[in-house]
């Protein structure tokens, strides 16, 4: 029997020199990531804010790139492919929502010494949030202004607002199939906010009283119904977060605070796949 005292350590073939092959912090590109946290106030709490927000901007830019090839997918009819990067984004999506739950160790006298170091800067903000809004379809093209100065992101906001939602394109694919869409749906201007309509109410209603029939698009509606209910949640829980930290004082981005985040709860993406069920 070996004596455990001379055994290799479990680590022993290990590679250790990286003069001249490519590391594990070469390949993500670590010294860029990890030297972008710069607090601008000496409150120890600002090392959390910051990571907070940067960890979450990654998740949206996952989320976006998933969105992205969602909306190919459907475009040209391969539903399965999609569903699968659907159930991705809404996991992303319950990932941010349980976020809260470590920025809410953050009280308001520790975010009170932070708030005067952050300007008029907030997550109204945001290009990449307000861009999964435009692709899910809350589109508000007033909102595009904020983005004059950094014309990348610009262009991509504006390509999702005058583009089909996600939604949209679900519908066409409902229409595709043979199931009774308005034409005045299918040809909705699409940098307006998704708004109710009786046709397409009417077509899932036709799907979910059809499952087997209609099976691939009774899945996207339950996949949506996925998406739109871990985002309605996360939504919940910034104005819970944001009461419990700041109470009700106005936002830095101008805006009236909880008041203005607790109007954004009314905001349903895909109005007919929860009417339907009043009717089922
Ligand atoms: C102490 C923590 C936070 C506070 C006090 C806070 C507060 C606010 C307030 C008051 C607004 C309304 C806009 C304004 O006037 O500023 C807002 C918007 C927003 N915040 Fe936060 N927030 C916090 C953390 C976060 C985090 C961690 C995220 C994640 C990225 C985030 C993302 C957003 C987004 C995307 C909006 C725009 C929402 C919309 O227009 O529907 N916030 N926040
Ligand atoms: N709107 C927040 C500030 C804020 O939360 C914020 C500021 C800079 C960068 C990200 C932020 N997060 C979300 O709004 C406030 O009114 O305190």
């Amino acid at each position: 029997m070996e004596c455990p005292f001379n055994a290799a350590p479990a680590w022993h073939d290990a590679k250790l020199d990286f003069s001249n092959a490519m590391s594990y912090g070469d390949y993500l590109k670590l010294d860029q990531v990890l030297s972008a946290q710069q607090p601008l106030s000496p409150n120890h709490n600002e090392m959390l804010f910051i990571i907070q927000h940067q960890t979450s901007e990654l998740w949206m830019k996952l989320m976006l790139h998933e969105l992205h090839a969602i909306r190919v997918q459907l475009r040209q009819g391969n539903l399965p492919p999609a569903f699968k990067m659907m159930s991705r984004v809404a996991r992303i999506m319950d990932q941010l929502v349980h976020a809260w739950d470590v920025l809410a160790t953050m009280t308001p006298p520790e975010y009170t010494e932070i708030r005067p170091y952050l300007g008029s800067s907030s997550g109204f903000q945001s290009h990449q949030y307000r861009e999964i809004e435009f692709l899910l379809g809350n589109k508000n093209a007033a909102l595009l202004k904020v983005h004059e100065s950094a014309p990348q992101a610009h262009a991509s906001l504006s390509s999702a607002l005058v583009e089909p939602s996600i939604y949209d394109d679900a519908i066409a694919a409902m229409a595709r199939a043979g199931l009774p869409i308005d034409a005045a749906r299918l040809a909705a201007d699409p940098t307006r906010p998704t708004a109710a309509d009786a046709s397409v109410e009417n077509a899932w209603l036709i799907v979910y009283r059809d499952p087997a029939r209609y099976w691939q698009l009774y899945e996207l509606a339950e996949k949506l119904v996925d998406l739109e209910t871990a985002f309605r949640t996360w939504r919940f829980r910034h104005l819970t977060t944001i009461e419990r930290i700041i109470g009700f004082k106005a936002g830095t981005g101008g805006t009236a605070g909880a008041s203005y985040l607790k109007k954004m709860l009314d905001v349903v993406l895909f109005p007919e796949l929860f009417s339907l069920r009043t009717s089922l």
